[in-house]
């Protein structure tokens, strides 16, 4: 058996795939073009996070020792709750597993949901434990690029982030993404890029992230001849974890608008 089973899901001008392993949407045809990158080393059996596409990071973003980089939501098998026409809904919740990760119960679900131009993703978290806990996360899209060294992104401009990469507090001179970049950028929910526009809800920063070549050349998982091919846009809780007392729910969300 295929270890990465993948539903398909044709509606208008979209097309999609999406694994069970981690609710992974790994591809997605507009007018039949690819708009996410999936790398072509990606590791799809089943047993490491896929690298590409939309990776969902739950219930924390980035590094929480002792346990897995962003998480287990992307490394664990999903449950394919409802499809409709134009939707593809998933559901996960505490097992053995992820208790011995996270103590806490908890049920989210991923929907995938598709309008005529336009494709978002949300992820709603529901605490159905007996006690408070806190999470956070992203939806960390890989955008397909022609080179990320001449992408611009205008609304970073003037803004402040926190730079992963140096530890410090900086400003972007420019619309023009540096690379490499690792970078945090407080409140930023709304932006155009290349031909769509994003807006993000139930975060508290969008994270923009291309390793450059030199990182890159070191993961096992990427070509250095493809690393300029993308750039992740991902709406993530990235500040401020988010607390939720029993039965709270919250909801984190990226549309992606074609505008057309
Ligand atoms: O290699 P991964 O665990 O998939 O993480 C890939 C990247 O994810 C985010 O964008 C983080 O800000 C980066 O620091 C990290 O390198």
């Amino acid at each position: 058996m295929n270890p990465i089973e993948v539903i398909e899901l044709e509606h208008g001008l979209h097309q999609l795939r999406v694994s069970r392993f981690g609710a992974h949407l790994l591809s997605w045809h507009y007018q039949g073009k690819q708009q996410l990158w999936l790398s072509e080393l990606a590791d799809l059996s089943g047993t490491k996070p896929i690298r590409g596409g939309v990776p969902l990071c739950f219930p924390w973003f980035g590094d929480l020792q002792p346990g897995p980089s962003h998480g287990f939501a992307r490394t664990s098998l999903w449950q394919l709750h409802e499809q409709g026409s134009d939707k593809l809904i998933f559901r996960l919740t505490e097992s053995d597993a992820t208790l011995a990760l996270w103590p806490h119960r908890f049920e989210a679900l991923l929907c995938i949901e598709l309008e005529q131009h336009s494709l978002s993703l949300s992820l709603t978290v529901r605490n159905t434990d007996q006690h408070p806990w806190s999470f956070s996360g992203a939806l960390h899209s890989y955008f397909a690029v022609d080179d990320v060294n001449q992408c611009q992104l205008p609304a970073i401009q003037g803004r402040y982030h926190h730079d992963k990469l140096s530890g410090q507090r900086l400003q972007f001179d420019t619309a023009r993404v540096p690379v490499p970049v690792d970078s945090v950028v407080p409140d930023l929910h709304e932006m155009t890029f290349d031909a769509f526009t994003l807006r993000h809800h139930g975060a508290d920063a969008t994270v923009v992230w291309n390793p450059g070549l030199a990182v890159a050349a070191k993961m096992a998982d990427v070509d250095p001849a493809s690393s300029h091919r993308f750039l992740c846009l991902e709406a993530a809780i990235a500040m401020t974890p988010i607390r939720l007392a029993p039965g709270q729910t919250h909801e984190l969300r990226q549309c992606i608008d074609m505008g057309a």
